[in-house]
């Protein structure tokens, strides 16, 4: 799979850990930065994954910041985009089979590494249920 992710500082070690695992699996991942610990505006970093995935150019997308709410808020604005923000693995696959999320939104502050590459294979794997979650789906992207 095509796989866009960006982070914070908050995220820098956590993100390089999951790219190692992704890479390790034979997905192709594109790497937004930051690549530092030194404090950053997260949505310079989320946007680019975001585009990614409106434009069809990244399968999914991964963001991460010290909440996941700033990255996942940052992600939302793009019209294609349904970015979750997941702190379980139950939470996530929830967020793929109901909801069809296509950005995965990680506090790197409140989750650990390990915990944080489980959700990653977890949105990964999982596929959305279609069924009643369809129209449901559809319709967050009907303005109100
Ligand atoms: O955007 C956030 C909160 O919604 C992220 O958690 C950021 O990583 C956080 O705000 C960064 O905080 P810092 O004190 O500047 O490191």
């Amino acid at each position: 799979m095509k796989i866009s992710i960006g982070n914070d500082h908050a995220g820098t070690d956590y993100k390089f850990a999951i790219i190692k695992h992704l890479e390790g699996k034979g997905h192709q991942v594109t790497n937004y930065g930051t690549d530092s610990n030194d404090s950053v505006d997260y949505p310079d970093f989320v946007h680019p994954v975001a585009k990614d995935v409106e434009s069809k150019k990244a399968d999914f997308g991964i963001i991460i910041c010290g909440s996941g709410n700033g990255a996942n808020m940052t992600a939302n604005k793009h019209q294609a985009v349904r970015s979750a923000l997941c702190w379980t693995t139950e939470i996530t696959a929830l967020a793929r089979q109901h909801n069809n999320a296509n950005i995965l939104s990680i506090p790197a502050r409140y989750t650990s590494v390990q915990q944080a590459i489980a959700m990653v294979d977890t949105f990964l794997e999982t596929a959305f249920e279609g069924g009643r979650h369809q129209n449901r789906v559809e319709k967050i992207s009907t303005s109100c």
